[in-house]
């Protein structure tokens, strides 16, 4: 199957919140064409309305893809309305926590079907997917989505599943930290008395400029900071308080990704 096959046979996604919205952003931008694609969403926003694709309409008899990207507290009530396309279609799954055996329990131990961790920077062509098949993917079938996934961003292949929490707590998550962090730099210039909206736009354009240049640069992030520290200097005193080993972002950061991975791994329970 390749992406031909998508746009022949359609592309089904079930649950389109943030993450299915941020991906069929990506899909339609880069010329999925909207006629092919069914949306299953119980409350559509306006947007998806908006965007010329099938909303809760009668689905394609053997579409080439189902993708799901519902809650996974959702999962048992979402996957019995799949069940009547059986194996046919490729399955892939965004949920966190989700194991590839609640899948084939819930859709039968044949189905094909591939585990995904994407992120919402997919919007804007700039996300990062890590994948794992099941048993039954074949290369093709990873091939594919690698190549859907693509569209949107970077695609990683993991070695196996149980890689999936701590992937879900770095990148899928991770955005989320990257925006406190742009909210909390705002507020700490507010502190230091600045008016709150000259703090944020001094955030924002700090964090969005500082990663264009870590994705850019051939020096490790590791050098970049180095490049911003003057002996002695403001980023020094500041760096001295975030790398403190007890109570400097490291420490606080793997406390916060732990959190999280430990909760992908009650979801899948
Ligand atoms: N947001 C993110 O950054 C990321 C999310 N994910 C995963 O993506 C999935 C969706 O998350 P997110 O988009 O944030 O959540 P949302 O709640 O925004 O989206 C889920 C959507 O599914 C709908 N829904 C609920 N039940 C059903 C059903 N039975 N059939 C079809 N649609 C249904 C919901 O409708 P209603 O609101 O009315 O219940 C909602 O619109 C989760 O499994 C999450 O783990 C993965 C990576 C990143
Ligand atoms: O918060 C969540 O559970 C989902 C998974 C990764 C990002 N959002």
């Amino acid at each position: 199957m390749t992406l031909q096959d998508v746009t022949t046979r359609g592309l089904v996604l079930l649950g389109c919140g943030k993450m299915g919205s941020a991906m069929l952003e990506g899909w339609l931008a880069r010329g999925v064409p909207s006629d092919k694609v069914w949306v299953i969403d119980p409350n559509p926003s306006d947007w998806v309305k908006s965007t010329g694709v099938h909303v809760n309409a009668a689905l394609p008899r053997d579409p080439a893809i189902v993708l799901i990207a519902v809650k996974p507290q959702m999962m048992g009530a979402a996957l019995t309305s799949l069940q009547a396309l059986g194996a046919g279609p490729l399955y892939l799954t965004v949920a966190a926590g989700t194991t590839i055996a609640t899948y084939e329990a819930a859709l039968g131990a044949g189905i094909r079907l591939v585990r995904a961790m994407p992120n919402t920077p997919a919007a804007v062509g700039r996300g990062i997917t890590a994948i794992i098949g099941n048993a039954h993917a074949s290369p093709a079938d990873l091939d594919l989505a690698e190549a859907l996934l693509s569209a949107v961003g970077q695609v990683v292949r993991l070695d196996h599943e149980g890689q999936m929490d701590a992937v879900t707590a770095v990148s899928g998550s991770g955005p989320a930290y990257v925006f406190h962090l742009i909210e909390a730099l705002a507020a700490a210039g507010e502190s230091e008395g600045l008016p709150a909206d000259l703090a944020m736009r001094l955030a924002r354009a700090t964090v969005t400029g500082a990663g264009e240049l870590a994705r850019l640069a051939p020096e490790s992030a590791a050098q970049l900071r180095i490049n911003v520290t003057s002996p002695g200097g403001t980023t020094a005193a500041a760096l001295a308080v975030l790398m403190d080993p007890d109570s400097g972002f490291p420490p606080l950061l793997r406390r916060a990704v732990k959190a999280a991975a430990d909760r992908g791994r009650e979801l899948g329970k």
